[in-house]
């Protein structure tokens, strides 16, 4: 399978290349070039099968013949391993046609995991194969950087380096990621917000020498890899309702933009999704997007679903080049608008494209904190604030009367214990494997919301560099 990137200039021969490129050359996003359908008779022989059984199926089509698939099938069966639940992504009825989807059984209790498991093992697969290295640098709003220095910690072939905004998330996210001992893990606080160390991420992967000079890669969701994980759990859970019979809705917290993206990749691939609701924070860009056609970026309130306070959704280009009916001019115009004056507006037949498919809900901090308590109250069910923000979501938005909506969970209560306490009045507490979480010594950089300076401090610290290669 062929790659193309959102901006028309650049290509990868394969799914390895797309993987270990993170960001495509031209700044754009790589997407297939075409996409794999699953028939109503394939997407009904899913019943039944194991998650990593429907993973192999779901996943196989975007690898093509880049990874011999036994060992797809040995690195998906490792992965799924690796979550304390026998289903990895479990549903769970909280209303007659409400039901949660929890994705939160992995290691670093969030969804990423399920994506950061696999996706390690595929990069080591494939650096193996070409005797390289690489460096891997993130940014994260509290979540993906705990996942990827669990999933690569240790790991002889990559150095990671995680940014994150500095006193903005929660004492349990830091702590996953400042904790760890190997020496190829490095926590950097950003003086900034979660935007600022995405856009210095983006600027690092657009520099072509320091790209090549650290064997640059990515793990945050502009990696297709990624994406393609996620795709998998739309599918078990439809299925599992009754797919391809039955149609179903998902509300998915959003932040970057990437989960909900999947979503459409499932729907795309011939899963019959009726709905894809976007939930938000008060950080609200894609509602107001939706809204007036107009995607305008204002400054980040934090709140308490921390990992959602973002304003530059970096999957939205995928979607915008997709409902654009793969326009890359009009995806390079869009984008240098959002460079330049920090906005743009949607064309009216792209917009109804979105809104075709798409809803998005803005949820508040009052009405996430009142979600959380009544849930508690009449489902005995105890939600993480973003989860919180999807079914609140989910209950607002537009649906057929019949049809399933599934609230995609995307942490474990216990990582935000402050805010689930005040709502709830219920302290979660972490796991066994996490109980000494608070007592291990932290080790990270404080450092300025400074390109150059976060480009210097990697080239000290990173073993991997051409010379080394
Ligand atoms: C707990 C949680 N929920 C929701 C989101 C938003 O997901 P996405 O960025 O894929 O839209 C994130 C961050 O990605 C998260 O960590
Ligand atoms: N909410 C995310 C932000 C980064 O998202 P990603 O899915 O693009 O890695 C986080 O928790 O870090």
């Amino acid at each position: 399978m062929r790659y193309v990137s959102t901006r028309g200039q650049a290509s990868a021969p394969d799914f390895a290349e797309a993987m270990l490129a993170g960001l495509a050359a031209d700044g754009g996003l790589y997407v297939p070039e075409s996409w794999p359908r699953l028939s109503r008779e394939e997407i009904a022989g899913l019943a039944g099968l194991s998650y990593a059984q429907v993973a192999e199926r779901v996943i196989a089509p975007f690898v093509g013949a880049a990874i011999d698939r036994a060992a797809l099938r040995d690195m998906i069966g490792e992965a799924y391993a690796q979550f304390r639940h026998p289903a990895v992504a479990p549903l769970v009825q909280i209303a007659p046609n409400d039901f949660v989807l929890e994705l939160s059984h992995g290691p670093s209790l969030a969804f990423k995991d399920v994506a950061m498991l696999l996706l390690a093992r595929l990069m080591d697969h494939a650096l193996a194969r070409r005797g390289s290295r690489a460096t891997i640098v993130g940014a994260t709003s509290g979540d993906t950087g705990g996942a990827a220095i669990e999933a690569f910690r240790g790991r002889e072939r990559v150095d990671v380096f995680i940014l994150y905004p500095h006193g903005r998330v929660s004492d349990v996210q830091r702590r996953q990621m400042t904790t760890p001992t190997e020496d190829n893990v490095h926590a950097i606080a950003v003086e900034g917000t979660f935007d600022d160390c995405q856009a210095i991420v983006k600027s690092l992967f657009a520099d072509e020498a320091f790209r090549r000079r650290v064997a640059l890669s990515g793990v945050n969701s502009i990696n297709w890899a990624r994406i393609v994980a996620q795709v998998v759990y739309y599918v078990t859970s439809a299925v599992a309702l009754g797919a391809p019979h039955r149609p179903v809705g998902f509300c998915v917290p959003t932040g970057n933009f990437g989960d909900i993206f999947a979503g459409w990749v499932a729907r795309r691939m011939g899963l019959p999704v009726e709905r894809l609701v976007i939930a938000t924070n008060v950080n609200d860009i894609l509602a107001r997007a939706l809204a007036h056609g107009r995607y305008e970026v204002r400054s980040v309130i934090a709140t308490m679903s921390p990992s959602m306070d973002i304003q530059v959704s970096s999957n939205f280009e995928r979607l915008l080049f997709e409902a654009s009916g793969r326009d890359a001019a009009a995806v390079g115009r869009w984008m240098d608008g959002l460079r330049q004056s920090g906005a743009f507006a949607i064309d009216p037949a792209t917009l109804r494209e979105i809104t075709g498919v798409f809803s998005a809900v803005r949820v508040d901090e009052a009405s996430c904190a009142a979600t959380m308590g009544g849930l508690l109250r009449e489902a005995g069910y105890l939600a993480d604030p973003h989860t919180a923000i999807g079914i609140a979501a989910g209950r607002l938005a537009p649906r057929g009367p019949a049809t399933p909506m599934i609230a995609l969970s995307t942490a474990h209560p216990a990582k935000f214990p402050d805010a689930v306490a005040a709502a709830t009045g219920l302290r979660p507490a972490l796991p066994d494997w996490l109980a000494d979480l608070g007592e291990r010594p932290e080790r990270y950089d404080v450092l300025p919301a400074d390109r150059d300076a976060i480009a210097r401090h990697i080239l000290r610290s990173t073993r991997v560099t051409v010379d080394a290669i």
